[in-house]
């Protein structure tokens, strides 16, 4: 116990030691945009790396979020700041058209709860049915709630999609919770920056999840530990809001809490109009300081990966980790060519969880279930590409196909487009906002044994229920292996 705790001091002060020499180092060249706005946010520093920052914006959910409000107002404590919280249910919530309170009981209950713990505390609440709800990393940027430069946190550990829009976005923990709501501030350690330049343009089939995944394989899941990442490049300057919003999700599943893209006009353009962004002059002023974030042409990171998008192809995963991910025509890796023991050992149960041979490709590998949703892909361009794949097409006889909304603002888009039409035609379940079967939280389930491509950013064991067996893939190659029955290039169709 004893050497566990003073292994974990010493720990501590290395971490703080290369803080400081991070710190030192910086202060000689320029700033990256995270250091810039991690600064802005600094109400005191607490030392060895540690800071206490204001928060900006603060999302809850039902798993927690009524439970960090009865903390508080339990110690007779106050929301410090309820007009910078926001609440809606995500992850219990059932996504069958036409649900009610019996649908299912648990989510309903959690949903009750938030929402009696909101209206105490004078904390918006978006309803089920109504704008604003949704999954929080859905909603948060379509309302202009996540803006540029802000600090943005939520129980949930996908809150680094945020970033996307060039926020400062991080998952926290419960106790860490209850400390912004009744503080509004939040003690955090600095982390140390690194940049992923994405560079040239994206081949056919080839959309933001297929990069991350490809980053994610090639540089590992725990690469980005310990990191705040930033993305750049031409591939990522290029993109749509949505894209780069997929990009940062994923961050997390490379260890990473924080991931993000400097604010450009893209942002600027996709921000006008939202009903919590800034209009008129101040909108004007926000975007000249907006201007200032993007890291300096001399920031230094203390790592930096480059990608060159010739070697991204549309990309899978055939194991139970985001790192399990190879080019939709490559083979399954063989374990006896793993790196060491422990990576060999981890290959072998992932191909035995999985009901897979190593050495040969996925292509052709028959599906049970595609679920095309999550706050990975639930947007309207994800929802686009997946009906341009499916249009005319029918989903495979044994197919289980679900399109889940990432929000109700997405849906009423989607169905305002006829995009709705075009998936039932074709075989899909139609189904209201939530998180759905991404972590089977609501009890919609992939049953145990059945093979599912979907959207979402976990694979891991039992993610999408007991037994479930999950392929991570874009949409596009999700509604390919829908209208196939197999798992298929997408390329090919
Ligand atoms: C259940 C929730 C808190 C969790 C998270 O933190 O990410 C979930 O959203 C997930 O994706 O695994
Ligand atoms: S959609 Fe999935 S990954 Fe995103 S917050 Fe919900 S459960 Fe987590």
């Amino acid at each position: 116990m004893l050497k566990q705790a003073l292994y974990e001091m010493e720990a501590d002060r290395t971490t703080g030691r290369m803080a400081e020499e991070h710190f030192r180092a910086r202060a000689m060249t320029g700033y990256t945009m995270f250091d810039k706005i991690w600064d802005q946010h600094v109400i005191a520093d607490l030392g060895e790396g540690w800071s206490l920052l204001h928060v900006d914006r603060h999302l809850l959910h039902e798993l927690t979020g009524a439970g960090g409000l009865d903390a508080v107002s339990a110690r007779g404590l106050a929301v410090s700041n309820p007009e910078l919280t926001y609440a809606t249910a995500d992850h219990a919530v059932s996504s069958a058209p036409g649900r009610t309170a019996a649908t299912f009981p648990v989510g309903h209950k959690l949903w009750a709860d938030l929402k009696r713990a909101s209206g105490d505390a004078g904390i918006r609440f978006f309803d089920i049915g109504e704008i604003g709800h949704g999954i929080l990393h859905v909603a948060g940027p379509e309302l202009g709630i996540t803006l540029p430069g802000l600090t943005l946190v939520c129980g949930d550990s996908h809150s680094c999609t945020h970033g996307g829009l060039g926020a400062l976005a991080f998952g926290i923990g419960s106790s860490e919770l209850a400390h912004v709501l009744a503080t509004q501030t939040l003690r955090q350690r600095r982390p140390q920056t690194m940049r992923v330049s994405f560079e040239g343009s994206m081949a056919s089939g080839v959309t933001a999840k297929d990069m991350i995944l490809h980053l994610i394989a090639r540089i590992g899941a725990a690469a980005g530990t310990g990191y705040a990442i930033e993305f750049a490049g031409s591939a990522v300057s290029a993109m749509d809001v949505e894209a780069r919003l997929t990009l940062c999700n994923l961050s997390i599943e490379l260890g990473a809490k924080f991931g993000m893209v400097a604010p450009d006009e893209v942002t600027f353009a996709y921000l006008a109009g939202r009903p919590y962004a800034p209009s008129g002059a101040a909108m004007e002023e926000a975007i000249r300081h907006w201007r200032t974030l993007a890291s300096d042409a001399d920031a230094t990171f203390d790592r930096i990966v480059q990608i060159d998008m010739s070697e991204v192809v549309p990309t899978i995963t055939w194991g139970t980790s985001p790192e399990h991910a190879i080019a939709i025509d490559a083979v399954i890796p063989d374990p006896v060519e793993a790196e060491n023991d422990d990576q060999g050992k981890a290959w072998r149960a992932a191909l035995d969880y999985m009901g897979l041979e190593a050495g040969r490709t996925l292509v052709g590998t028959p599906v049970d279930w595609v679920f095309i949703g999550s706050c990975a892909n639930s947007r309207l361009s994800d929802l686009r590409d997946a009906a341009r794949i499916v249009g005319g097409r029918r989903v495979a006889e044994h197919v289980n196909a679900w399109i889940v909304p990432g929000s109700e603002q997405v849906k009423r888009e989607a169905e305002a487009e006829g995009l709705d039409t075009v998936f039932r035609d074709a075989g899909f379940d139609w189904r209201e906002p939530g998180c759905a079967m991404c972590v089977a939280a609501n009890g919609e389930r992939v049953p145990p044994g059945m093979r599912a491509v979907s959207t979402s950013n976990r694979n891991f064991v039992g993610r999408q229920g007991p037994g479930a067996r999950t392929h991570l893939a874009s949409p596009a190659m999700a509604a390919a292996a829908a209208v196939t029955g197999v798992i298929t290039d997408v390329r090919a169709l």
